[in-house]
């Protein structure tokens, strides 16, 4: 279900360091609100599905985000040359458990039960790479909520409104709902799957921070 993302206010914006043209290598309609909240001028250009392909090794939800938002950015890299990409990829954390979106309703289901009454990490990887000076730099953002014990009430009626669709963790932080809170780093924007303050750091900091992507072969 596409629903509009709230006014975020204040948000941050940084000048892309390369000047080439933005690309958001992402479908996700919160990153594409964020960034026109904050006056980014950008393209979209999605990754394909298969980039965000499973692996069979043990990782943590800080390692899978930071990878995921690689390889998303390797896929369109392949494609669209000569500008500045940012992927990302946005993980919920509970107990160890890692919880991307659900796959349906009754996942959806599963994902609430297991965070109500808890707190939970929210991870967003973030890829910045200039594809034309092949240059590339990797961070991660963690913001920590908790979630009320749910009713099954509560439950029931949050899952007929359909919003958990492509949400990780089988919620919106930005629907509204009055049983999450945010315990550490209040980055809103992190939890709906773009850390907008880290991002304007990240692009005022770019030409030190960043390195080439392969240093010997490519
Ligand atoms: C935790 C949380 C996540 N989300 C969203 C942000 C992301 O769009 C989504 C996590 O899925 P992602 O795989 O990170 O992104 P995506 O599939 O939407 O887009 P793409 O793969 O093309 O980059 O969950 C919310 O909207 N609200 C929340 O509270």
């Amino acid at each position: 279900m596409s629903d509009p993302l709230p006014l975020m206010k204040d948000l941050p914006r940084a000048k892309i360091p390369t000047g080439e043209p933005f690309v958001l290598a992402s479908g996700s309609p919160r990153r594409a609100e964020l960034l026109r909240q904050a006056g980014y001028e950008f393209e979209v250009c999605p990754a394909a599905d298969f980039a965000e392909c499973p692996v069979d090794f043990p990782e943590t939800a800080s390692e899978m985000v930071a990878r995921l938002a690689f390889q998303k950015a390797v896929e369109v890299a392949r494609r669209r040359k000569g500008c500045f990409l940012l992927a990302a990829d946005t993980l919920a954390d509970c107990q160890g458990k890692i919880l991307g979106k659900p796959t349906d309703r009754q996942h959806a289901e599963d994902m609430l039960r297991l965070l109500s009454g808890s707190e939970h990490d929210v991870y967003t990887g973030v890829c910045l790479w200039s594809t034309g000076t092949d240059r590339c730099y990797l961070d991660v953002v963690r913001s920590r909520l908790k979630m009320d014990s749910l009713s099954e009430e509560t439950i029931e009626q949050y899952l007929a409104g359909g919003r958990w669709e492509g949400k990780a963790g089988g919620f919106g932080y930005q629907d509204g709902n009055d049983w999450i809170h945010v315990v550490e780093n209040d980055s809103e924007s992190n939890i709906v799957g773009l850390p907008m303050e880290r991002l304007a750091e990240l692009l005022e900091k770019f030409d030190s921070l960043a390195d080439k992507v392969y240093k010997s072969v490519r």
